[in-house]
């Protein structure tokens, strides 16, 4: 192999999102990361494509079923839809592109988000198309269309966003790499169908980074299968009643806060955390889910704050400043009498900073 150019390094943090009330508003990002290593290769002929020349290699989570096909993996076609929107047809140089995976598949920490994310730098690098993080954020969100673990994972730390609703036409085009959250039926493994020149509007995401109080860390219990987002939102209901929305309103206001204070105030964040938007129709397929939300709680279980399901499930995300241990063990318990499946419990720091590009 001949001498890279370059070395660069891009490193992708996962994300809880939801936190309860805050269904597509609110994610945090944690301490287990998506990592990518690239050597660009000089360029050996007079091609403008060097698509065939990128070898892709995994290792770590999912690197036994991922797609290692540019066109079909999640992370490279998202590259090559950054690429294609900025008039370049394919990879502009031979590359290695080696993975290295910490945040396992549908499990509601954001691997999706954090693909996508990582897709979208590799095509600003690619193309040394030198987008700033704005406009990458735009990239990310014509992809994932729910704006909470992709903001988080590429500006760090705890942040509400919206999103700008587009114009349907904005979205029309068959070069955009579905994700699984486009709801049309399509799913992340498909490949991108035709690369065809698409505009991405600006300021599609907006968002705002909130304050965490350094004590509150994420107890993640990780139980060992998969819920698809797609399924996660095809079992949700496409209207709701008035009260359930007022609910959710009242805690999301409140929650924002009450994570940035300073001793925390477990018996406000509990109730804060509460749902009636996602949680009570994703039972059915997270076993467990509804007894853990009923009895544990920070009386049962001191230093707890409070409870929930992390992004789409099946990971439960629980909140807390002592006691990390016996909590992780009374809620795995339920869990595992539920579920016969291995539960793995991780607990993870909040991360401050988003996604990194490191050269070495
Ligand atoms: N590092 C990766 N490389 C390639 N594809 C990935 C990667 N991470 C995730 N994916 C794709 O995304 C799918 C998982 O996305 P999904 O949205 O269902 O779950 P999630 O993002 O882990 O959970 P959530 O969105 O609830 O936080 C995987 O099955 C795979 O197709
Ligand atoms: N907010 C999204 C996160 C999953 O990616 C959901 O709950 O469906």
């Amino acid at each position: 192999m001949s001498t890279p150019n370059k070395i660069i390094q891009i490193k992708v943090p996962c994300s809880s999102s939801n936190i309860g009330p805050g269904f597509d508003v609110l994610g945090v990002t944690l301490s287990l990361y998506l990592t990518l290593t690239i050597q660009i290769l000089p360029k050996h002929s007079d091609l403008t494509n060097f698509n065939e020349y990128i070898e892709l290699t995994y290792t770590g989570e999912g690197s036994s079923n991922v797609p290692l096909s540019i066109s079909q993996n999640l992370i490279t076609k998202t590259a090559l839809f950054v690429l294609a929107s900025n008039n370049i047809n394919g990879f502009p140089s031979p590359m290695t592109i080696n993975v290295n995976n910490e945040i396992p598949f549908g499990r509601g920490l954001g691997s999706s988000g954090a693909a996508v994310v990582a897709g979208v730098i590799l095509g600003d690098v690619a193309g040394n198309l030198k987008l700033t993080k704005d406009r990458l954020l735009d990239y990310c969100l014509m992809i994932e269309r729910h704006p909470d673990n992709v903001t988080a994972a590429l500006m760090g730390g705890f942040v509400a966003s919206y999103l700008r609703e587009l114009d349907p036409k904005d979205i029309e085009t068959p070069t955009i790499p579905h994700s699984e959250t486009f709801e049309d039926g399509t799913t992340a493994n498909e490949p991108a169908v035709k690369q065809k020149v698409l505009t991405v509007p600006n300021g599609i995401g907006h968002y705002i980074r909130l304050n965490w109080a350094k004590e509150i860390k994420a107890i993640t219990l990780i139980p060992q299968f998969e819920v698809a987002t797609a399924t996660a939102r095809s079992v949700l209901p496409h209207t709701y009643e008035r009260q359930d929305v007022v609910f959710n309103l009242q805690r999301l206001a409140v929650l924002t806060t009450a994570l940035s204070q300073s001793p925390p105030d477990a018996d406000l964040i509990f109730q804060a955390m509460q749902d009636k938007v996602h949680q009570p129709y994703r039972m059915e397929l997270i076993p467990g889910l509804s007894e853990i939300l009923s009895s544990v709680n920070p009386k049962t279980d001191p230093g707890l704050l409070g409870i929930c399901l992390s992004g789409a499930g099946p990971t439960i995300l629980a909140l807390a400043v002592d006691n990390f241990d016996l909590i992780a063990d009374r809620i795995t318990k339920v869990l595992k009498s539920k579920n016969d499946t291995q539960v793995i419990v991780k607990t993870l720091d909040i991360v401050d900073g988003g996604a990194q590009v490191i050269e070495l």
